[in-house]
């Protein structure tokens, strides 16, 4: 139809400062807005003043005021207008609009001189001074699109939007604003560009819109002009699930209701101020915020109706420096002016609330602030309340400061149970503890407010648990990067895809030491190529250090693996789960030493609810420990166990042959990877010793180490050599003893096993020959083989049977453990 654009509804756009702060900037703005007017669109565009010119006003207003110079400001204000001009106006225009716009400059600079005489600055002045700010970068763009052969008009906006004298917060008079508005539309057919944010008095005295005041704008002209849609375009793609700088994981919120927008922005989310859009809901025009450096983005779009969302909630907000009041006394209970007349005495100070909680028991009430009114707030109190804290009737006021809030939002929370105990959940895994909550009655938030620490830690695991098939990351720390450490990196870098796609689960490694070097990167370490940067980029090694680091990045879903035979490291475990942080560990030292110890520890990580895992400290990868979990759980009891539980002392009795040499099969242990770093752990009967008193702890008895019989397997020279090397030494000068051993065994047709029992309460370890027709006799390579028998297996016992040592088997058990976390944090 030929006569479309006569009927076609407007289109009302608005940029932000920072979509004219730039050449850059403008270049996308221009192509937007011609892009609408080729495709036939009718639009009139409002624009917000370069980004950070506002306050470059208001910092000059005040300078002036206080007679100091603000020319250098003025300066680099304008060359920034000029520079503008210089790149996008051709020379036959160049150097009217050049004059044209500084004779705005001129104008300014008397405004400041003026401001200067008087020194002071009224918010009327204020006002007019700020308006610059549009004035001038709405003047540029017009004469942009001008000088592009586009037919356009610049509109000042305080020609038609009529206000009170309210500076700086002028309320609109919207009949006649809307008459006005209309009335010049209907006589124009050029593109229109408005200034944002200002505003007259009928008087025709400049006012401003307050915050949010060029959304406003936009806003105003949308439901006066009965808009199509209002496209607010800045410099992010929309509203996000949460702030993208504390969240990596963020994603833009398709639709979001008005409501939601309102909680949202009130908890922190900048993007709009929804305040401003009231115009445009009342007239149900939908919203569209989009993004000028991504125009193909969809961005999010703002509507009346609640939107079917596809997770329970719709956005994660936070405040991130609050305090907590908190208003105690028997005389609140039953008395229902108290609460009435706080609230009334703060608005009377104009200190504003963020968040009320009050208990049932009426004890009690704490509300949030802005820290910068916390002292404000105790002298109010102290002041109004004198006479309730003299008689006692309240306790007095108690402040705590450095706190946070977060806000979960949706209306799907509504239609939800169990949202607010996922919440707690998931903070709690994580050793965040919460001070305070609240929940509105309209159920579109619940806000706890948390230490100002975990902040960004507990937004990151709301923002996974929430949106569920975001992939989980956990944040893996690794010491000892020898043979068991080596294979797991390479496990995980193999799975990285397979952990992704079927457990939602990306590791990214954090941090990694051995006993030379350390290296730390928070954006992940490259499981390719960590042993280069370990090299070339790693520092001293400082195990304390290291510690700490763990610890003060406070990440989410952090994980310690310590993949080293280390004694000292253990004294560090108990502040690593205090800090909330899993452990999972190959290290049997940690679970074997003294009993008082070894609980301490396991009632840490129940206490702060984080996991510490140790598979692998017996049987390596075969699954031991969770069986014997598994059993216990269920109510079994044990009343046997008894094996073989040296991976090392199983291959060493199944190669050692008459004829051989003892050491070079202990060698071939070491170097298939068998042993510990010194094996005489291995041989010495120390090894097992361990893992049985751990199986025997596991099992609920309070062993330890007196309680293990050892029959010694090494003559004493052996033991006692200062060096591993020398040990080999010793090792070779008492062949004889090892092959008597192996000789009478094979002379009787039997086998060398190395066995441990716990029988009774008693554990006894010792060398046994037996015979073919033995449970223990058809062992091979380095098989671990343990029996369990319990009330429920008692006929014939559960065995567990296979390799019990060995790098791959070993790092897959410590794999293993490290998933499962993942899975017990979903
Ligand atoms: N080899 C196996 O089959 C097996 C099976 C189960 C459990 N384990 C256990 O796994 C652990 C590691 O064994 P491995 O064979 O990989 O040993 P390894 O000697 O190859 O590696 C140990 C690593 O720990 C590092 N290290 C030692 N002290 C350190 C410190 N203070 N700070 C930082 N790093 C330190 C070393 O630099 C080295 O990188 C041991 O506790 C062992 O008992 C091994
Ligand atoms: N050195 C140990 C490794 C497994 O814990 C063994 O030989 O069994
Ligand atoms: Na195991």
């Amino acid at each position: 139809m030929a006569r479309r654009a006569g009927n076609q509804r407007m289109k009302v756009l608005k940029f932000g400062g920072t979509s004219v702060g730039s050449i850059k900037a403008i270049e996308s703005v221009l192509g937007i807005v011609q892009d609408n007017l080729q495709r036939g669109e009718k639009i009139a565009v409002v624009f917000s003043a370069m980004g950070g010119f506002t306050n470059q006003l208001l910092e000059m207003g005040n300078r002036a005021a206080r007679n100091e110079d603000y020319r250098d400001v003025l300066k680099k204000a304008s060359d920034r207008h000029l520079e503008v001009i210089n790149h996008f106006i051709g020379p036959r225009f160049r150097s009217r609009v050049i004059a044209d716009v500084m004779t705005l400059f001129n104008e300014l600079e008397d405004l400041l001189r003026g401001v200067s005489l008087i020194r002071e600055i009224s918010p009327r002045t204020s006002d007019l001074l700020v308006s610059f700010g549009e004035r001038l970068s709405t003047t540029l763009v017009t004469e942009i699109l001008k000088d592009r052969g586009v037919d356009c008009a610049f509109l000042d906006a305080r020609k038609v939007i009529k206000t009170n004298a309210h500076f700086q917060q002028a309320e609109v008079n919207f009949e006649l604003t809307n008459h006005l508005i209309q009335h010049h539309f209907a006589k124009t057919k050029s593109l229109q560009l408005i200034t944002g944010f200002i505003g007259s008095t009928e008087d025709g005295i400049t006012t401003t819109l307050g915050r949010g005041g060029s959304d406003y704008t936009g806003s105003i002209f949308g439901s006066a002009l009965n808009a199509s849609v209002i496209e607010i375009w800045t410099d992010v793609p929309g509203m996000m699930t949460s702030d993208p700088r504390k969240v990596r994981n963020a994603f833009t919120i398709p639709v979001v209701s008005y409501a939601e927008a309102m909680e949202l922005t009130h908890f922190g989310a900048k993007v709009i101020y929804p305040p401003s859009l009231t115009p445009a809901f009342k007239a149900n025009i939908p919203i569209k915020v989009l993004n000028t450096f991504d125009p193909a983005h969809p961005g999010t779009i703002v509507t009346r109706q609640a939107p079917r969302h596809e997770y329970i909630i719709t956005g994660i907000s936070s405040i991130d420096n609050l305090a907590l009041v908190n208003l105690q006394g028997s005389g609140m209970i039953g008395v229902a002016g108290v609460s009435a007349k706080l609230f009334t005495v703060l608005a009377r100070y104009d200190i504003s609330v963020i968040l009320i909680s009050q208990a049932s028991s009426e004890h009690s009430i704490c509300f949030a602030i802005d820290p910068k009114y916390s002292e404000k707030v105790r002298e109010v109190i102290e002041t109004e309340f004198s006479n309730e804290l003299r008689t006692g009737d309240l306790e007095g006021v108690e402040i705590q400061e450095e706190l946070s809030v977060i806000a979960i939002v949706g209306e799907g929370m509504r239609r939800h149970t169990g949202v607010s105990g996922r919440l707690f959940s998931v903070l709690g895994k994580n050793g965040i503890n919460i001070v305070a909550t609240a929940q509105g009655s309209s159920e579109l938030n619940i806000s706890v407010v948390i230490e100002r620490k975990d902040l960004s830690k507990a937004l990151n695991v709301i923002h996974e648990s929430f949106f569920a098939d975001q992939v989980k990351t956990l944040n893996l720390f690794l010491v000892g990067s020898g043979l068991i450490g080596k294979a797991l990196i390479r496990q995980l870098e193999q799975q990285e895809h397979y952990l992704r796609k079927y457990k939602n689960l990306k590791v990214r490694f954090i941090g990694v030491t051995n006993s030379r070097k350390m290296l730390f990167d928070e954006g992940g370490i490259s499981k390719e190529h960590w042993q280069e940067r370990l090299d070339t980029e790693g520092q001293q090694a400082d195990l304390g250090y290291f510690v700490e680091k763990v610890k003060s990045l406070n990440l989410p879903n952090s994980i310690f693996v310590d993949c080293t035979a280390n004694k000292p490291i253990v004294d560090y475990y108990e502040g690593i789960l205090e800090a909330s942080v899993s452990i999972v560990t190959p290290n049997k030292t940690a679970n074997a030493a003294p009993y008082d110890e070894y609980a301490r520890r396991h009632r840490m990580a129940l206490k702060k609810g984080v996991k510490f895992l140790y598979e692998t400290n017996v049987g390596a990868g075969l699954p031991v420990i969770n069986t014997i979990q598994g059993l216990i759980a269920s109510g079994d009891r044990f009343q046997k166990i008894e094996g073989v539980f040296s991976g090392t002392l199983s291959f060493i009795f199944n190669t050692f042959r008459p004829g051989l040499r003892f050491a070079e099969v202990v060698r071939e242990a070491k170097a298939k990877g068998y042993t510990e770093p010194d094996p005489r752990d291995d041989l010495s009967g120390q090894d097992v010793a361990r893992k049985i008193l751990i199986l025997a702890r596991e099992i609920g008895l309070e062993l330890d180490f007196e309680d293990v019989e050892i029959t010694p397997l090494l003559p004493e020279n052996c033991q006692q050599a200062p060096t591993v090397d020398a040990f080999f030494g010793e090792l070779e000068k008492s062949n004889a003893v090892f092959e008597k051993w192996v000789n009478d065994a094979d002379a009787k047709g039997e086998k060398l096993r190395y066995v441990a029992t716990l029988e009774n309460g008693k554990i006894q370890i010792g060398l046994k020959s037996v015979g073919a027709d033995h449970p223990l006799y058809p062992l091979e390579g380095a098989d671990n083989i343990i029996s369990f028998t319990t009330k429920r297996y008692h006929d014939r016992p559960l065995v567990i049977k296979g390799p019990g040592a060995g790098a791959e088997v070993t790092a897959s058990g410590v794999f293993a453990d490290i998933v499962s976390i993942g899975s017990y944090l979903s």
